[in-house]
């Protein structure tokens, strides 16, 4: 397991554009390794920043996509198509804009999809599929690079404070009860979120100050489910100014 470490930029798009940035050395990296790379999106408004930004990036060119697997950690469970959902969000950002081998795209079941609208049943379909591409018996694949937003109340995926979803130990989980709506959703667990090399917490804006803050602090993952990220190679967190406010001085690195 890995110690977090802290990336702060001026603002908003600045720390856009340094994600996108990040995400195609990440994968440029992997693909050099392994021959190919894979990428776990999550949604949310700074998640959607970063995927124009990559998308505009004339580098973007240098990512063999046909060999890119992406996946969700977490979903809205909604009809397909609809623009809530973080499927549509990424695929009009970024899916739509670069080569990916559409069976290599692997989204969340939505609510009309053949899971029926039943999200335990579109969950363990989620994972059957994640098993598939896993090598042997194990429940899930390599995971390069695991993208989450940090909610205001530190929520990570659809991850909750105070959830049962905490105590599900199946990788992905469906979630009742959203305080964030809607309120049925599709989630990776704790546990497989922390299956991943790299996790990387982007947030930006004050609001996400007080949670980016106390998670850094130590704050229980019950209560706080940021504070129970860590990637197995690494832990970063990407913020601006203004959600790295509360993050302690010692733990930053300005840019
Ligand atoms: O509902 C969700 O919210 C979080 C954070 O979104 P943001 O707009 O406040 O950045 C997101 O990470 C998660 O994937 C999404 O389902």
């Amino acid at each position: 397991m890995s110690e977090a470490s802290v990336a702060v930029h001026a603002d908003a798009d600045l720390l856009a554009q340094a994600v996108a940035a990040r995400l195609l050395v990440k994968l440029l990296d992997a693909q050099a390794e392994r021959g190919q790379a894979s990428v776990v999106l999550t949604g949310g408004r700074i998640a959607a920043a970063v995927y124009r930004a990559v998308a505009a990036l004339p580098a973007r060119d240098a990512v063999d996509w046909s060999r890119v697997d992406v996946w969700w950690g977490d979903e809205r469970f909604l009809p397909a198509g609809d623009p809530d959902r973080n499927e549509t969000q990424a695929r009009a950002a970024l899916l739509d804009v670069v080569p990916l081998d559409p069976a290599r795209i692997h989204p969340m079941p939505a609510s009309d999809g053949p899971a029926g609208d039943d999200p335990e049943e579109a969950a363990a379909r989620y994972a059957a599929e994640l098993a598939a591409a896993a090598p042997g018996t194990a429940p899930l694949p390599h995971f390069d690079v695991l993208m989450l937003g940090v909610g205001e109340d530190g929520h990570v995926a659809s991850v909750f404070p105070e959830h049962p979803v905490h105590y599900e130990s199946r990788p992905v989980s469906a979630v009742r009860g959203s305080p964030k709506p809607p309120p049925v959703r599709t989630t990776l667990t704790l546990p497989a979120i922390n299956t991943a090399e790299e996790v990387w917490l982007v947030a930006s804006g004050a609001d996400k100050s007080p949670a980016v803050g106390m998670a850094l602090a130590g704050a229980g993952s019950v209560q706080l489910p940021a504070a129970g990220v860590q990637g197995t190679g690494r832990t970063l967190w990407l913020l601006d100014r203004a959600a790295a406010a509360d993050v302690p001085t010692r733990l930053r690195s300005l840019r």
